[in-house]
Order: structure tokens, then C-alpha cells, then sequence
């Protein structure tokens, strides 16, 4: 049998998206980060971070067709702080729907890796 994928582990389609509401409901709650997002159509961004977390991010069948990181983050100043503050609401996220601790150490050592991609851009 091959080995399970983490976009299966997250439960598909579906579990992804509760992780991602979940994930800019924090974020968008938290004073210190929600200035980022004010211009943003966040129904979209949704739906971008939807795909492209179950497409390359996490091994599921989708085609992410968005901008590549580094432009989508591009004049946003996106601070270290926030940076962190993104890893722990995102860890808040997959705790919520019971992912478990070594799941929860791929995805972030996944987001750690596109850091230089995001931050100060
Ligand atoms: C942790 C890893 C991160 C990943 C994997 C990620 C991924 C993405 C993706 C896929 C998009 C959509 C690109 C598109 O629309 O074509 C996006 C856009 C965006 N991200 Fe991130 N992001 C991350 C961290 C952050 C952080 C830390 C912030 C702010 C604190 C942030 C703020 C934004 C904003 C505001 C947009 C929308 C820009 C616009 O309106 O055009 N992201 N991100």
C-alpha cells in the first residue's frame, strides 16, 4: 500500500478547509496581525491557501495555480513576529481538529521552509 500522504492524514478536501477557515479566523482575531489582511479579499485567499496547501504542500491531487509565494507576499513587510504568530495560530488550527504532534511538526517544518519566501518581501 503507499504510504498515507499528510493531505490524507488532514482527511482530504474537507479537513483542509476547516484547518484553513480556522486558521484565518486567528489570524484575522489577532490585533497584532489582522492589519495585514485589510486589502485582501480573504474569500479568495481562502480559497488559494485551500488549493495550495492540498496541492504541493501537503502531497494531495489538487493544481495550485496562484501567484508563487514570494510574489503573493510581495510589499507586505511580513514582519518575524507575524511570521510566528502565523506558525502558532496554524498549530492552533490543526490541534482543533485533533491533528497529532507529529503531523503538526511536518506541516510546520514545511511552513518554516518557505519562510525566506514571505518574510520582509
Ligand atoms: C506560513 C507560511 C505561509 C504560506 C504557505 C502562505 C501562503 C499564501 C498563499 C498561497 C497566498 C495566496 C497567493 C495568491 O492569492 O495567489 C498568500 C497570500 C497572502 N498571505 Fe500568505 N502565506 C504564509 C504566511 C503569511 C503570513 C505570516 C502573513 C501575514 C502575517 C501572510 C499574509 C498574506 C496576505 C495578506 C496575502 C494576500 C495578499 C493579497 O491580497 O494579494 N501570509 N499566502
Amino acid at each position: 500500500m503507499a504510504a498515507e500522504t499528510l493531505y490524507d492524514k488532514l482527511g482530504g478536501e474537507k479537513g483542509i478547509s476547516a484547518v484553513v477557515h480556522e486558521f484565518y479566523d486567528r489570524m484575522i482575531a489577532d490585533e497584532k496581525v489582522r492589519h495585514y489582511f485589510t486589502y485582501t479579499d480573504l474569500e479568495k485567499l481562502r480559497e488559494h491557501q485551500i488549493t495550495y496547501f492540498m496541492s504541493y504542500a501537503l502531497g494531495g491531487p489538487h493544481k495550485y495555480q496562484g501567484n508563487t509565494l514570494r510574489i503573493a507576499h510581495k510589499g507586505l513587510n511580513i514582519s518575524f513576529e507575524a511570521y510566528e504568530i502565523a506558525i502558532r495560530h496554524m498549530n492552533g488550527a490543526l490541534r482543533k481538529y485533533n491533528v497529532p504532534i507529529d503531523d503538526r511538526v511536518t506541516v510546520e517544518a514545511f511552513l518554516r521552509a518557505v519562510k525566506p519566501h514571505i518574510i520582509n518581501k
